[in-house]
Order: structure tokens, then sequence, then C-alpha cells
């Protein structure tokens, strides 16, 4: 029996300008996607709510149940150009709760798994930012990962990108890529954005990608931009500036499978000594 293997594939990841229009939102992901198809990506990334601006006071008017109008668009999206679609997030309306979340497509239109965030964005730095997503939104309680025929892949949302844990628990269930949809602004963004990429990717030895709005100074939240990729060595081999753009990586398991043996962290870790583990019910 031939063993199929695809060691290397192509990424896309779409900093979509996000207006206010909701259609317009959906039409011009739709057309960045099939760009980035045309383009030979077999893994399409959409950012932290793109069909909404991003803030409390959005939440609930672009909220969608699941299957809607928006995920229905992301399924033809992955259909029509045979991707993989993670589709950045919505806000989520489920039961009288809105959650922030990420459905996943397939090449055959189908939904492999949402996502909805775990960590919510409550943050409070004086005098810079103050944000509260728990004002409007409910955490989800489950982690997430889907299977593609390149690698398994581990999905968090924004500030689920903080927490080490998470992106360890995904690197010991087998993934090799880690995507976060983000928003990160314009104070976060510049000391921690690049910085978090670049540490979950050394830790896990993985590639990490993210995929952020285009910044527009007009908006409420102004988003970061800098969409990225970065490898297993800890390097960004792709990265957007502040405007729409679509970036491309192209993902070397190989490589990465090197760099493992090279630095062997993983086969060297003390499980005599401490443990990082999930509870039941946790797992996706
Ligand atoms: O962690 C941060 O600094 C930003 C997080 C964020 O914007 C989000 O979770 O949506």
């Amino acid at each position: 029996i031939a063993v199929l293997c695809f060691p290397e594939f192509r990424l896309a990841v779409v900093q979509l300008h996000v207006t206010s229009v909701k259609a317009d939102n959906l039409s011009r992901a739709r057309g960045l996607v099939k760009e980035a198809a045309g383009r030979g990506s077999q893994l399409v990334l959409l950012p932290e709510c793109f069909n909404s601006p991003y803030g409390t006071g959005f939440f609930s008017q672009y909220a969608e149940r699941i299957p809607g109008e928006s995920t229905q668009l992301l399924s033809e999206t992955a259909k029509e150009n045979q991707v993989y679609l993670v589709g950045g997030s919505i806000p989520e309306e489920d039961g009288g709760k809105l959650y922030n979340s990420c459905t996943v497509f397939g090449p055959d239109g189908e939904l492999i798994l949402k996502h909805r965030k775990i960590h919510l964005f409550d943050i409070d730095v004086p005098g810079k930012i103050r944000f509260q997503e728990s004002e409007t939104l409910t955490p989800g309680d489950r982690l997430s990962t889907f299977q593609t025929p390149f690698c398994k892949v581990g999905v968090g949302i924004c500030y689920d990108m903080r927490f080490a844990e998470l992106a360890q628990l995904y690197s010991r269930s087998g993934c090799q890529l880690l995507v976060y949809p983000g928003a990160f602004n314009m104070t976060t963004g510049p000391a921690h954005w690049e910085l978090l990429q670049r540490a979950r990717a050394l830790d896990n030895q993985l590639y990490v990608a993210t995929a952020s709005p285009a910044r527009d100074e007009a908006s409420s939240y102004v988003a970061w931009g800098h969409s990225s990729v970065v490898n297993p060595w800890g390097e960004v081999i792709s990265k957007a500036g502040p405007e729409e753009a679509v970036i491309y990586a192209d993902v070397d398991l190989q490589y990465l499978a090197d760099i493992r043996q090279q630095i062997p962290v993983t086969a060297q870790r003390r499980d005599d000594l401490y443990a990082v583990t999930s509870l039941p019910g946790a797992a996706s």
C-alpha cells in the first residue's frame, strides 16, 4: 500500500480589511480566498471577527447562529477552491449566549471544527487600553484540533495565544501547525504580537500562523495588522504590513522534523518532575 506523504504545503493568510458592512466583508473574503487558492494555497486562514467590526458593542448586532449566513459562505468558498479554510472568527449566538467562534471547513465544504475562544480578552492597561470581552461573550470550554492530509492543526483565537499551556497541549497531541486568528491593538500589538508567536513556535518547535484584520485608523478598535507565519526555529518567514494583504508561506514538515531532531527538547522533557495536562471534557 502506497503511503501518501505531504512533507510540504502552502499556507495563505488573508489580512482582510474589515468594515461595518457585513456583506462586503463576506464578498471580499471570498475573493481573497480565491486569489490565495489560485496561487497554490491548500490551507487558508482568515482574521478574528472577519465579518464584523471588533468590539463588545458590535458582537450582538453581527452575531449569527452556526450554520448561518457567514459560515454558509465559508463552506461554499472552501469547496469552490478546494482548500481547508480556517474561517477566522465570527460572533456566534447560541441559546441566548454569544461566543467568539472559529469554524474550519474542509475542501468538500463540510464543517470540521468549531472553536469557541476559551480565554476571553479582559485586560486593563491604565491610560492605554481597557477591554472586557466578558461583558458580552461567554468562553468556550474545549480544546480544538483538526486533521488534514498535511498535518494536524491546533486552533486558538487571539488572547488564547497568550496561554503557553494550550499550545503545548496541542503540540503534544501531534499538531505541527497552530493557527490563531487575532486582532491585537496599537498597545499590545507592537509589544507582544510577534514575540508571542515566536515564543509559541520555538517552545513547541512547530509552525504558527496568525491572521489579523487590516489596520483601520478610523475604527473604534484599531487592529495592529502584521499577520505572520513563524517557523519551528522561531523565525518569521512571512509577514504582512498594516494594510490589506494576502501573505504566503510554505510549511515544510521535513524541516520541522530536522529541528526536533537537532534540538530534542521534546524527548528531554522531565516528565518525572512536571506535567501540563488537559482535564476530562477539555479535549476536542
Ligand atoms: O492579548 C492581546 O493583547 C490582544 C487580544 C485581543 O485583541 C483579543 O483577544 O481579541
